[in-house]
């Protein structure tokens, strides 16, 4: 037995039992002993079932996903968004339900050729959709995305989107375009955000952001120049925060809080955090 989590595409729906997740809109199905049911129990239960798909294998046992087409009320059982797990609760169980997210979206949404529209098939032994006609194959989509905290000694620019929860400012973050490396990318999300110069750009390391398929790959970065001018609709306000005096910040989890935590903890000397995967 391989300990841990380990994602695989070779499982067969038709092999019997494991261990099985339930997801509809509503997030994921979990008891008191959290979202991993047994798979023969759960099949018991009344669900409207969209499509089963083998996921890995957790601590050597396989796991399987039940893509519903909507939640239905399964006794001592309740939904809850694969935020919540990520907030709290085992963080092996999260990239577990991040993983079932990702490939439950990505199947759902490749049903039909984008090519040519016809239905596609899973491929044996490979996480792809296949059109025949077209010789195409479709891969779950994966989006890179850069986050950056950018320093200025004691300061550090943080800024605040209209969605963020009441309060709360984090490090500036964007998607890659095409045509962009990384570093085009990080300094192009600066400009149009807060219209600020950045130097040193220095990779520090990277999280899979399951919401939906965002890739996160964290720099740091000093100022180099430019007054602080907030992105009219994405930035309700973007400051540069001493760090001994800083406004609630993001989640602990997230790569944006490992980013600021890190930098506070080489400045003043503390023990350095470890980044959650
Ligand atoms: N893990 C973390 O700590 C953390 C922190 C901040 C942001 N994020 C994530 O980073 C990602 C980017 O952040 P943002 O919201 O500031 O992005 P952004 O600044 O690029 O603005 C979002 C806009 O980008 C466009 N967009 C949406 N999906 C896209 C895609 N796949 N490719 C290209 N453009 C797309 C849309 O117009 C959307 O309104 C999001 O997924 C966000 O949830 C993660
Ligand atoms: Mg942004
Ligand atoms: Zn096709």
């Amino acid at each position: 037995m391989t300990p841990g989590w380990i994602t695989t595409t070779l499982l067969d729906n038709d092999t019997p039992g494991g261990w099985a997740v339930a997801r509809s809109r509503e997030g994921f199905l979990h008891d008191d002993n959290g979202p991993l049911f047994p798979r023969e129990w759960l099949k018991r239960q009344d669900l409207s079932v969209f499509a089963e798909h083998g996921i890995g294998h957790l601590d050597g046992e396989p796991v399987y996903l039940l893509e519903l087409n909507a939640a239905s009320d399964v006794p001592g059982c309740s939904w809850q968004g694969l935020r919540g797990f990520m907030l709290q609760g085992d963080h092996t169980l999260y990239k577990v339900l991040g993983y079932a997210a990702q490939i439950g979206t990505w199947a759902r949404e490749h049903r039909f050729c984008g090519s040519c529209g016809q239905a596609m098939a899973k491929v044996p032994r490979e996480r792809a959709m296949y059109c025949q006609a077209c010789d195409l194959r479709s891969y779950p989509r994966i989006s890179p995305s850069m986050i950056v905290l950018i320093t200025r000694g004691d300061e550090i620019l943080l800024a605040r989107s209209p969605r963020f929860v009441s309060g709360v400012y984090s490090t500036l973050a964007g998607f890659a375009e095409p045509g962009e490396s990384a570093e085009d990318c990080l300094i192009r999300e600066v400009r149009e955000e807060v219209q600020v110069e950045v130097k040193n750009i220095q990779y520090i390391g990277s999280q899979c952001w399951p919401f939906p398929h965002s890739m996160m790959l964290g720099f740091h970065a000093e100022y180099a120049g430019g007054d602080i001018v907030p992105q009219a609709d994405e930035i309700e306000d973007a400051q540069w925060f001493n760090i001994r005096e800083l406004p609630p910040l993001p989640a602990s989890r997230s790569i944006a809080r490992y980013l600021i935590d890190l930098y506070l903890a080489r400045r003043l000397g503390h023990a350095e955090p470890v980044l959650p995967g």
